[in-house]
């Protein structure tokens, strides 16, 4: 059995841990009722004898981990019920928020029922944002089994769900009680969702980590095999970056936590245009990152060859770099879209740009000619039969 691996976020009274580990499930509730123990809001739960439970879940992950989480649960008498989201980013939305909430008013939940959100992002964005807006806050604990949730959306707090016309317009900081990864998940996901998480990792090394990025180009082929010592690396490392940004900022105010928003002012623009749930995040991510490093290059903030390392490195490991071709979007549109970006002060659209390969800053006053010269640049061909379309 491999060893686990323990990243802390620190965060004051939010402190809380990610465990890394590998077919550890049958120790998910003694990991649980550790942090509860250490945590000074929740510690009171477990003396009082309350140990009760939420498991929010989608239909895929239902038939598949769900269960040993239940069965973890069950060996140190939790009560818990186990809510089911139908797959993919639609569940991102109020209406299935508002479903979660019927479901822990039917419970007769109180402010000690701890919310368990076991599936990729979606999930723990959707649950997360239950946790935080029910009763004004649950205890609330993430066991991601995506790679993009893994290495991202479990961490950091961000939760929320989607509105028609923006991804993540509403939604809340709030932090779960930890995080508890069990890498064996990543043996059971289609070979799309795996890709999409990878575009995010890659998004680390771009942004903060040069030698990151080089450790990802030597390792393409064990990425795609999907190694298990690599993917341990890779996913502790990329928790490591996103907890030290999160530790400084954790609210986006400063302006720092803004670059691990690299890829996702174009990113956003593209899911919402396209239909939720057609490109996957990671995929939109990739293509949004080939964007913004193009931008970088019109600046001279980059040169090419730094452009086309991110290109060759996403494209070896199965990702898109451009839209599908046949997507009709016009520069308008998305521009007027990418104005609803969080990042967006007065109507101006700020994005996050390269400087080199390990860094990026967030730039305020780019010119909007040259944003739709990037767009009609790379807009898509026309599709041919067979081809993928949008
Ligand atoms: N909160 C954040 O900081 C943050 C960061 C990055 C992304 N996100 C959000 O995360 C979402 C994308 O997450 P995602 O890519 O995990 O999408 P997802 O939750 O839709 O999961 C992708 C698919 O994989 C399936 N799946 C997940 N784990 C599986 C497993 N182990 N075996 C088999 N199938 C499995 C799911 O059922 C789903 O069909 C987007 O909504 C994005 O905006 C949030
Ligand atoms: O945690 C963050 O901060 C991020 O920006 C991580 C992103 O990968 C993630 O997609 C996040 O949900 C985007 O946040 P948003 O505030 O732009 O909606
Ligand atoms: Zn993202």
């Amino acid at each position: 059995m491999s060893e686990s691996l323990d990243v802390n976020v620190a965060l004051g009274p939010r402190s809380y841990h990610i465990s890394v580990v590998s077919n550890q499930f049958a120790q998910f509730a003694d990991t649980l009722e550790t942090w509860m123990n250490q945590s000074p809001a929740y510690r009171n739960a477990l003396a009082d004898g309350s140990k009760t439970a939420l498991i929010i879940t989608d239909r895929n992950l239902a038939t598949l981990h769900t269960a040993q989480i239940e069965n973890s649960l069950k060996s140190k008498d939790w009560k818990f019920e186990t809510a089911i989201i139908e797959p993919g980013e639609k569940s991102k939305s109020l209406e299935v928020i508002s479903g979660l909430y019927d479901k822990l008013v039917a419970m007769k939940a109180d402010r000690q029922t701890v919310l368990i959100a076991v599936g990729g992002g979606v999930t723990g964005d959707a649950a997360g944002f239950v946790a935080a807006t029910y009763v004004r806050g649950l205890p609330f604990v993430q066991v991601p089994t995506s790679l993009l949730a893994h290495v991202d959306s479990s961490v950091g707090g961000k939760v929320g769900v989607n509105h028609p016309q923006a991804k993540n317009l509403i939604g809340a900081f709030y932090q779960p009680l930890g995080v508890f990864i069990d890498t064996s998940t990543l043996e059971t996901l289609p070979v799309r969702d795996y890709r999409s998480g990878l575009a995010e990792v890659v998004k680390y090394g771009v942004i903060l980590d040069s030698r990151f990025f080089h450790y990802l180009e030597q390792n393409v082929a064990e990425l795609n095999q999907r190694d298990p010592d690599v993917l341990r690396n890779v996913i502790a490392r990329s928790c490591e970056l996103k907890a030290e940004v999160v530790e400084q900022d954790e609210h986006e105010r400063s302006g720092l936590r803004a670059i691990l928003n690299y890829g996702h002012t174009f990113a956003h623009a593209f899911e919402a245009l396209c239909g939720y749930g057609e490109l996957m995040h990671g995929e939109a991510v990739s293509i949004g990152m080939i964007y913004a490093s193009y931008l970088a290059e019109k600046l001279d903030l980059i040169s090419h060859q730094e452009t086309e390392r991110q290109i060759q490195l996403l494209e070896t490991l199965g990702l898109p770099v451009l839209l599908p071709k046949g997507t009709r979007l016009d520069a308008d549109q998305i521009i007027d879209r990418m104005k609803l970006d969080k990042k967006t002060v007065g109507g101006k659209l700020r994005f996050v740009l390269p400087t080199s390969l390990g860094r990026v800053e967030v730039f305020k006053e780019i010119p909007e000619s040259l944003v739709r010269e990037v767009l009609d640049e790379l807009a898509p061909p026309a599709a041919s039969d067979g081809d993928f379309q949008i």
